[in-house]
C-alpha cells in the first residue's frame, strides 16, 4: 500500500509531461581543452527529445532577425527566442533542467545558471559563425553555458582563438548536454557549421547565469 502511495507523484509526473524528462547527471564527463577551458559532455541527458522538439517548434515565438553586416542587412541564419530569468521557461522540463544544472554546478559556478537562449536551425544552412559568447561577463571571467540539444544533431565545432589548426568537434541533438566551462568564451570559439549534407531540423537550448551572453 505504502509503495503505490510514494510510486503516485512521479507517475503522474511521467504523464504530465508526457515522458519527457531528464536523467541523472553524474554521467557527465569533463574534456580539458587547453587554455583553462573544457568541455562537460552527457550524451543523451533528455528522454522523449523528439516530443519535446516538437513542442518547442511548434509553441515558442521564434524571431527572424536581420543583422546589419558590412553595409547589407542579412537574415540571420536561424531562429531565435530569449527567456530573462524572470519569465516562465517555454517547458517545465527546461526550468527542471535550469534547476538541476545550477544545483550539480552550484560549488564550482558559485552562482545559478538564469537566462534561456534557444536557437532554432531548420536545415544545413542554417548555423552560427565561430564566436565566444563574449558579449557580457564571459570576455573577462570564467563562466559556464550549458546546451542542451533536440532535434536531429548536428556539429558543435570549437577552436582555440589563439590560433592553429585543432578543431573539436561534437555532434549534439537527441537530448544532448555539453557544457562548456572556465575559460571558454574568452580563450575558444564555437559554431554550428553550416553543412551541404541534408539534415533534419535542431533546437538548441542555452542555460547562462546573470549578465553572460
Ligand atoms: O546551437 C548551439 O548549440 C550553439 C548556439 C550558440 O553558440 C549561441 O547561441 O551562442
Ligand atoms: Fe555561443
Amino acid at each position: 500500500m505504502h509503495g503505490t502511495v510514494h510510486l503516485q507523484p512521479s507517475l503522474f509526473d511521467d504523464t504530465d509531461r508526457g515522458g519527457v524528462r531528464l536523467g541523472p547527471l553524474d554521467g557527465l564527463r569533463r574534456q580539458p581543452l587547453g587554455d583553462g577551458a573544457w568541455l562537460d559532455l552527457l550524451p543523451g541527458w533528455l528522454h522523449g527529445a523528439d516530443e519535446l522538439f516538437e513542442q518547442l517548434a511548434t509553441t515558442v515565438p521564434w524571431r527572424a532577425e536581420r543583422r546589419e553586416m558590412y553595409e547589407r542587412t542579412v537574415d540571420v541564419p536561424r531562429l531565435l527566442a530569449s527567456y530573462p530569468a524572470h519569465a516562465e521557461p517555454p517547458h517545465p522540463v527546461l526550468g527542471l533542467a535550469r534547476a538541476a544544472l545550477s544545483d550539480h554546478y552550484a560549488r564550482e559556478l558559485g552562482e545559478p545558471f538564469r537566462t534561456l537562449g534557444l536557437c532554432y536551425y531548420r536545415d544545413g544552412r542554417d548555423s552560427v559563425a565561430w564566436h565566444g559568447d563574449r558579449i557580457g561577463r564571459g570576455a573577462r571571467e570564467d563562466t559556464m553555458v550549458a546546451i542542451l540539444s533536440v532535434g536531429e544533431p548536428r556539429t558543435l565545432a570549437l577552436r582555440p582563438r589563439s590560433g592553429g589548426t585543432t578543431v573539436v568537434r561534437h555532434p549534439l541533438g537527441h537530448g544532448d548536454l555539453v557544457v562548456m566551462g572556465g575559460s571558454c568564451q574568452r580563450t575558444w570559439e564555437h559554431a554550428i557549421p553550416k553543412t551541404a549534407r541534408p539534415v533534419g531540423p535542431r533546437i538548441s537550448v542555452q542555460f547562462r547565469p546573470h549578465g553572460v551572453s
